[in-house]
């Protein structure tokens, strides 16, 4: 790469302002700029050093704008509201529930900037969920929005299944309380039925068992069978599927259950899930990477392109986090059910240090949980979980998640808009203060073409922003250069256009890019000059704009980088 990026030093010394592309045009080549490509082709050689030749081409202009584009409606309009800086680069996941499955809320939801809709397989029916997925489709195909789907499984845990009251119940200090597996009709008082049979294997009197991460807390006095006798030292609420820790000398009781963790219902669930034509498959409760290959060697054999994203949420997989990255399509911190695993105060560096590794190996990330979760009661966030949501932003995760706010508040498409505006505004802060993040340090890439395409991006990343280019518009059959180009988090959006359906599904997931479908053509000079005029002709970009292309979608030997000044 080394000429390569002497050549490009070379122009970066001009002032890096978008006016003044044309005018370096001029400066550099003694040429009018627009309408004209300045243009970088990266090719192969033998030493590993890609060769830049530079080459100022002719732009045919097209007068003829019949194609289809998809681009979809809400970043359109936030386009036209906002321009190319202006768009949000945080994605937003919601999880759906009784409070937003309708159709009506659902396309409230998709025009407030849902980019994932979730569907938690512990609750509600396979009908309630084949119904909502169906609704969700049914949006992106007649009003143009483009939503994917994530189906999270159920996974093998302990929880309360019952704990003999209605709703919640409280424990008071000094309360005696009896755990057990034996399953019971009604309610019993002071007794709690848990939801696996072995949950008190290994446990000794004196143990603590802790509700929630620290909900309530008991004590054990007595072990009868598979059962406990536990004194509350803690006071405080059981709530409906409340779950359950042991802890001993102030550490958390590794307990190897027989768990698979897929179990027969997920097994279903993920056909279902596959028959339905989900995007994302989330695992819950991930302990290594076996799961997580053997369900993405499942899927490849069935020819299905979804992607598997594996969950943080237990001690175990924050010992194996690096196998478990490595092995999957992207990851999501569950801080819910990590803080009952781990002491809640290291949640807070625990996250920044899978937000960082994801994005050292090129995985996206959602961080989950809590948010927002005052807004489940209340129409407005603590001020506290606005930090919370705009610390998230400021280590760049990819995507932020709700849980509850969206499935049963009473205020889901104002927590959206809390998320929107938030991280609009933090990026805009990150930007205006300079705070870009270092490039990944981690080279990725193992053979030579996977190299080359990594080197690209990231010469075109450091390019846009340099250049200050309007749009980074990539071409790409699997989305890899469009992730590659992601996580250096550059400051112009990425524009991924693609004619693999599963590919502009999966990359809504990805911090800056906007998937576009688009019937690509093995003629790159005609991929070009279509999108850029399609985009032009519906007002989005004007003469002087520039745009910096990269392409992964013809035969790898010929990846390329240009600038086009429109
Ligand atoms: N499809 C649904 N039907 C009914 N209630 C739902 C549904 N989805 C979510 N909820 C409710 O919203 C709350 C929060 O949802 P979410 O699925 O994020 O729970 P969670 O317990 O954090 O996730 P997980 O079980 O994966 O750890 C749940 O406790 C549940 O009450
Ligand atoms: C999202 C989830 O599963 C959790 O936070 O536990
Ligand atoms: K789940
Ligand atoms: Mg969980």
């Amino acid at each position: 790469m080394a000429s390569l990026t002497t050549d490009l030093a070379f122009i970066t010394n001009y002032p890096m302002v978008k006016a003044s592309c044309m005018e370096l045009g001029k400066k550099v080549f003694g040429v009018p700029a627009p309408p004209r490509i300045i243009g970088f082709n990266g090719r192969r050689s033998k030493s590993f050093s890609t060769r830049a030749v530079m080459q100022v081409d002719r732009v045919v202009e097209e007068s003829k704008n019949a194609d289809f584009l998809g681009l979809d409606v809400v970043t359109e309009t936030e386009l036209r509201e906002k321009g190319f800086l202006g768009l949000r680069k945080t994605k937003l996941v919601c999880t759906v529930g009784p409070a937003c499955c309708s159709y009506e809320e659902l396309e409230k939801m998709a025009s407030a900037g849902m980019n994932v809709a979730r569907l938690n397989m512990c609750h509600n029916t396979r009908n309630w969920h084949q119904d909502v997925i169906r609704k969700v489709k049914k949006l992106n195909h007649e009003k143009g929005f483009c939503v994917s789907v994530m189906i999270d499984t159920e996974g093998s845990q302990i929880h309360v299944a019952d704990h003999g009251g209605p709703s919640s119940v409280k424990a008071e200090d000094g309360s005696i309380w009896f755990f057990t597996t034996e399953e019971f009709e009604g309610c019993r008082p002071f007794t709690v039925q848990a939801s696996y049979e072995g949950f008190a294997e290994g446990i000794k009197e004196g143990d603590e068992l802790v509700v929630d991460g620290g909900m309530a807390t008991f004590e054990v006095i007595e072990r009868i069978g598979n059962d406990l006798r536990c004194k509350c030292i803690d006071p405080g609420l059981l709530l409906p599927r409340a779950k359950l820790s042991f802890w001993r000398d102030g550490k958390l009781v590794e307990k190897h259950y027989e768990l698979p963790t897929l179990s027969t219902k997920d097994w279903s669930d993920i056909e279902f899930g596959i028959s339905e034509g989900v995007d994302f498959i989330a695992m819950s409760f991930v302990r290594d990477d076996d799961a997580v290959k053997h369900l993405k060697n499942y899927l490849s054999t069935k020819n299905k392109f979804i992607k598997v994203l594996a969950k943080i949420e237990s001690l175990e997989s924050l010992h194996n986090l690096e196998e478990i990255v490595e092995a999957s399509d992207g990851i999501m911190v569950a801080r819910g059910d990590l803080g009952v695993e781990i002491p809640l105060e290291q949640i807070p560096t625990v996250q920044e240090k899978i937000v960082d590794l994801c994005r050292q190996l090129n995985k996206p990330v959602i961080v989950a949980s809590q948010l927002l979760e005052s807004m489940i009661e209340y129409p407005t966030p603590t001020r506290a979980e606005v930090a919370d949501v705009s610390e998230a932003v400021r280590q760049y995760a990819d995507a932020l998640m709700l849980s509850g706010e969206s499935a049963i508040g009473s205020f889901g498409e104002k927590a959206l808009s809390v998320l929107r505006m938030a991280s609009t505004r933090m990026e805009l802060w990150s930007r205006e203060e300079n705070q870009q993040p270092a490039f990944p340090k981690c080279k990725i890439g193992v053979s030579l073409t996977d190299q080359i395409a990594e080197q690209i991006c990231n010469s075109a990343s450091r390019m846009a922003n340099n250049l200050g280019v309007d749009a980074v518009f990539v071409y790409t059959k699997h989305g890899k250069m469009a992730s590659l180009l992601s996580r250096n988090r550059p400051i112009p959006p990425i524009f991924a256009f693609t004619n693999v359906e599963s590919t502009q599904m999966a990359l809504n997931l990805q911090w800056g890019v906007t998937p576009v479908f688009f019937d690509l053509s093995d003629d790159m000079d005609a991929n070009m000059t279509k999108t850029i005029d399609l985009v032009k002709s519906k007002g989005l970009l004007k003469e002087g704009d520039a745009v910096l292309i990269v392409s992964d979608a013809i035969p790898t030997v010929y990846q390329s980088l240009q600038v086009k000044i429109v």
